[in-house]
């Protein structure tokens, strides 16, 4: 045993995460879930696979040699909403539903789903809880208490995981709640003080954000409150994905046992923690590279503190389950990966101060040196532009277009895995990918859109289709992370130099130009957002390794434009979230990310109309980042928040879609919601800058909802037109 680690009796185990993936190795959840929801399983059959997950991942966990096992860090669906269902906030409207959880998630046929938006900067999506003045807090501690005593059973003594009331409340935007609130975690202690818990944890990750003066006084008023609790377990509060800066003396003055202090992303702090157990995260949880064990160490030895807990930055709910699981990969890749099982078995060794045989830690050394990047020309002033485009394009008033991609096929998958598998060959699925393009370009023109889409039936993602045909990419098969509820996406790993060996999206997009006389538009994915949804290398600055796709996709925007297409879509939906959680640090991103997007689009001539599409209704946060962008055409999500962004983008001065159809959800919208939504978006701009369009890519929707919602823009954009010209 190292000296760091110092053991008392209630110490803090000496190792532990914050929590772990929950979806199954093989997406066995996700699949009990769909089962589920579709009719085809019992809620009993559901609960048996979650309960085999979470036993699965307790013996794992302590196979692995981890002193601390968490528990409730499993969910069905979110952690948000189960803390939401914890303290009673179930709106009532939900709660004569068939299974009000689920209803809250997902909807039914006559309620909407509660919102759903991402966490922090993660591309993971929790469930916004709703809390108004109707809302009465009842604590129902079922959930953790029922994971604490399967866990028993099982042998474990398990550290239950709950988020904390300051985050809780500031995501509920209801601050001003907090009395109320406390009085149901009190509960919760005490609840789990009877059932013999030890040690309980908090999740805060919101103290790592900007906090005001008032938040911050609420962050001391919980922690002092929670911790005068006469009978109570040990307290943890958890932070991860940055510092907590001025919310750590506030937390440092209060009774609490343990903080747990981001060391990855953060810094160890001045502030004086000789009276506290610092949980310390120096395995990081959001990325897929081996720890440095000098680094950990030196990072380790900083700490100031009663006891030193070695753990992850945050839950490692945000990284696939095992290396071991990925055959494909090349072992000089492969031996400097870490994923969720390896990086527990970090956290062993580094408690145990023992690295016989470490292995090479992140990307350094599997790069090469790059060419120099090209100087990105400069396009003409947007006035030029227009007229070029206007005199090639003629388009009629407020045309038509879509996002990108029409419905996935159940067909179109399983001729992908047939590829994939070895059952069909390249040729044939290429012809039915053709085939698919052919569907989509007739769809259009017999609805009467005015600017066509291929579709994109070649991609299974929009990221890591760009991925499989970039180097310096790889993809995995089995590295599938919870985007949300049912969802996973498999990041692909950005580890080396980034190049574009040959054309990418061309093949496809000149042929579905070659069948129709009316404007194709090319569509490629923009350099934030394939690093935002991939994991990337450790060893660059972010804005590099960004700057480095932003070549490659200015690459294919040439050759998209030579081969004949007259417009270029580049998608940059994740621009706000990798926007730094603190103010500080926001301006200096902005300012490169939309850098880059100018460099990946700028190689165009005047005369190729550039258009991006941006979703997420929150991108108020943004705005002069996305008028930076300087893209001929935005279009934005709007159709939820209705023309509320209107006013805002207004001062643009380019071509503006926003969204007329709400594409998230199997409504299909009628005309006259969409003509109002059309009409008062011509009141805010001028006429010749709106376009009609979705919100985002139909893939998730069927042809006959596509087909009738488009149908019905179609109809309400023409009355629109008519109007127009009757006042002209
Ligand atoms: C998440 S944004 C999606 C944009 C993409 N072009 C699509 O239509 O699917
Ligand atoms: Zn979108």
């Amino acid at each position: 045993m190292s000296a760091f680690f110092p053991s008392s009796p209630g110490s803090f185990p000496a190792s532990t995460v914050l929590g772990y993936p929950r979806i199954g190795p093989r997406r066995e959840l996700k699949r009990a879930l769909e089962s589920y929801w579709d009719g085809r399983a019992t809620r009993a059959e559901l609960d048996r696979v979650g309960a085999e997950i979470r036993e699965r991942t307790w013996h794992r966990l302590a196979e692995l040699g981890l002193d601390g096992l968490p528990s409730n860090t499993f969910s069905l669906y979110d952690q948000m909403l189960d803390t939401a269902v914890l303290l009673g906030a179930v709106p009532a409207r939900y709660r004569d539903a068939a299974d009000p959880y689920f209803a809250m998630a997902r909807g039914t046929d006559g309620l909407a789903p509660l919102r759903m938006t991402k966490w922090f900067d993660t591309n993971y999506h929790y469930i916004v809880p709703e809390i108004g003045p109707e809302t009465v807090f009842k604590l129902d501690a079922a959930k953790p208490l029922a994971e604490v005593r399967q866990a028993r059973e099982l042998g474990y003594e398990t550290r239950p995981v709950v988020v904390g009331p300051v985050t809780f409340l500031l995501l509920g935007s209801a601050l001003d709640r907090l009395d109320e609130v406390l009085a149901c975690y009190e509960e919760l202690l005490a609840a789990l003080a009877a059932e013999g818990v030890a040690w309980a944890q908090f999740d805060e990750p919101a103290l790592v954000g900007d906090r005001t003066p008032e938040e911050l006084a609420a962050v001391r008023t919980a922690y002092e409150r929670l911790g005068a609790l006469g009978t109570r377990p040990a307290l943890f509060v958890a932070s991860y994905f940055g510092d907590l800066g001025e919310s750590l003396p506030e937390l440092a003055a209060t009774p609490v046992e343990a903080i747990g202090i981001d060391l990855v992303r953060g810094r160890m702090p001045g502030v004086d923690l000789r009276g506290k157990t610092v949980v310390a995260g120096v395995v990081s949880g959001r990325d897929v590279w081996r720890t440095s064990p000098e680094r950990a160490l030196a990072a380790l030895g900083a700490v100031r503190a009663a006891q030193v807990v070695v753990s992850t930055s945050c839950s490692l709910q945000h990284v696939p389950y095992s290396v071991s699981d990925e055959p494909d990969l090349a072992p000089e890749l492969k031996e400097r990966l870490a994923f969720a099982e390896e990086k527990v078995a970090e956290v062993v060794a580094l408690a145990r101060a023992d690295f016989r045989g470490s292995l090479p830690a992140g990307p350094h050394g599997l790069s090469v040196a790059l060419p120099a990047p090209v100087v990105a020309e400069g396009r003409g002033p947007y006035a030029g532009r227009a007229a070029a485009q206007k005199a090639h394009l003629r388009l009629p008033a407020l045309p038509i277009t879509t996002i990108g991609s029409f419905p996935q096929t159940g067909e179109l998958r399983a001729a992908r895995a047939a590829l994939t598998a070895g059952t069909l060959n390249q040729e044939e699925y290429e012809r039915r990918v053709e085939a698919e393009i052919e569907h989509a370009i007739r769809l259009q023109e017999r609805l009467g859109l005015d600017v066509l889409v291929h579709g994109e039936p070649e991609r299974n993602d929009m990221v890591q289709y760009f991925a499989e045909h970039l180097d310096g990419f790889a993809v995995t098969r089995n590295g599938w992370v919870q985007s949300y509820g049912s969802r996973c996406t498999r990041p692909p790993i950005l580890y080396g130099d980034v190049s574009r060996p040959g054309p990418i999206t061309v093949r496809w997009s000149t042929y579905a130009q070659s069948l129709t006389d009316r404007p194709v538009k090319g569509m490629l994915t923009g350099p934030v957002t394939i690093v935002a949804w991939s994991f990337v290398r450790d060893d660059l600055p972010l804005r590099d390794v960004v700057f480095q796709v932003a070549d490659a996709v200015r690459e294919e925007v040439r050759d998209l434009e030579a081969a004949g297409l007259s417009i270029v879509q580049v998608d940059e939906p994740a621009l706000r979230e990798l926007l730094p959680l603190r103010r500080a640090a926001q301006d200096d991103y902005l300012e490169w990310a939309v850098a880059a997007y100018r460099r990946a689009t700028s190689g165009a001539s005047d005369r190729t109309q550039i258009h991006t599409h941006l979703c997420y209704s929150d991108a108020d946060q943004i705005l002069a980042a996305i008028d930076g962008l300087d893209a001929d055409v935005t279009t934005i999500e709007s159709a939820r928040s209705g023309a509320r962004i209107l006013g805002t983008v207004a001062a643009f001065g380019r071509g503006l879609g926003p969204g007329v159809y709400d594409i998230h959800s199997p409504r299909v919208p009628g005309v006259e919601e969409i003509e109002e939504l059309l009409s008062r978006t011509v009141a805010a701009l001028p006429a010749e800058r709106v376009w009609a369009n979705p919100d985002c890519g139909l893939k998730t929707r069927t042809y006959e909802q596509v087909e009738a919602a488009l149908t019905n823009v179609v109809t309400a954009t023409r009355r629109i037109r008519a109007e127009l010209d009757a006042q002209a």
